[in-house]
């Protein structure tokens, strides 16, 4: 079976005089993915996404949305495409289901039963009838998703849509992404939130001043790099000589008691140990998360710019 791809960009550039906002990037997501696009701030997101949606006008590179070339100001190619910016523009006087009716005149095949249908996909039905302004921020930008599935999209492209809400409701937009990725959506998604992103994620682009610097499905980003994590009543003394045998290569970072090393195996660390005659209480493993690949991956690049 033959992949499909419903969003694919090849280097993509923004500058804006001197400031080169987006470099080069080219990425790509499959039919029925999540795909997080993941950076710190100004790291070029916004930009990327803005390009997409045909808001802003690349300076070059392509970009084709399920099998449509995207041109700046034709929507053309996004008629199936859904999609949310940040915060939701509601009206906070109207109730949910009103939002709904309203925003849906703009379509033309939006029928009561459809509104009805997004308010379950969202689990808003039992407050559709209250006024958006008693809503929490994490109602409203279920309410967002809402609008912006009336027009049954195929895709997905979702900018920071967690922004702002607390632990259990970005648990409601995981479990809701999720459900709608099984119903066969594909969604594009940008964060800085990382530790969301991974529980959230098929895949991700990370990407830092304008580049991508990594990309793979989860399971690829934190596979093989393992920190190593000894425990010794010395670690001042042991941390030096695992530097200086080390020589610059890998991180040694003193937390307390424990040492944290980057970059080697344990084998690679008990060895260097035996050879310093040194004897750590306690060898282990921490496990990688997503925030410790992105931050070793961004001061790499920091470093070598
Ligand atoms: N209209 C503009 N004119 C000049 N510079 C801009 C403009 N828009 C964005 N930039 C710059 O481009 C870079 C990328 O910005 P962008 O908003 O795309 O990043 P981001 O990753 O979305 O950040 P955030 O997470 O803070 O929203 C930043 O340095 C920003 O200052």
């Amino acid at each position: 079976m033959t992949v499909k791809v419903v969003l694919k960009t090849q280097h993509l550039k923004k500058s804006y005089g001197v400031v080169h906002a987006v470099e080069d990037i080219s990425l790509y997501v499959n039919q029925g993915e999540i795909v997080g696009f993941l950076g710190p701030n100004g790291s070029g997101k916004t930009t990327t996404i803005g390009m997409i949606l045909g808001l802003i006008y690349p300076t070059a590179g392509s970009i084709e949305v399920l099998g449509k070339p995207v041109k700046p100001l034709q929507n053309r190619a996004l008629q199936n495409v859904g999609t949310l910016m940040g915060a939701p523009s509601l009206m906070l006087s109207l109730s949910a289901r009103d939002n709904l009716r309203l925003l849906g005149r703009l379509y033309d095949n939006v029928t009561p039963q459809r509104i009805e249908q997004v308010l379950e996909m969202v689990n808003l039905q039992q407050d559709a009838h209250r006024l958006v302004k008693q809503y929490s921020t994490g109602m409203k930008q279920r309410l967002g998703l809402a609008l912006a599935l009336l027009d049954n999209p195929k895709l997905l492209i979702l900018d920071e849509p967690t922004n702002g809400m607390d632990p259990s409701g970005m648990h409601e937009i995981r479990l809701l992404l999720r459900n709608l990725v099984a119903q066969g959506i594909s969604i594009f998604i940008s964060s800085h939130l990382l530790h969301e992103m991974e529980m959230i994620c098929d895949r991700a682009v990370i990407i830092f001043k304008g580049k991508i610097i990594a990309e793979g499905t989860m399971e690829e980003l934190l596979a093989g790099k393992e920190i190593v994590r000894i425990k010794t009543s010395q670690p001042e003394s042991v941390s030096d000589a695992l530097q200086g045998i080390m020589h610059g290569a890998g991180k040694v970072q003193i937390n307390g008691d424990y040492i944290d090393i980057h970059g080697f195996t344990s084998e690679q660390v008990i060895e260097y140990l035996v050879e310093k005659r040194l004897t750590p209480h306690e060898v282990g493993h921490v496990r990688h998360d997503l925030e410790s690949v992105f931050l070793n991956l961004t001061q790499e690049n920091s470093a070598r710019r």
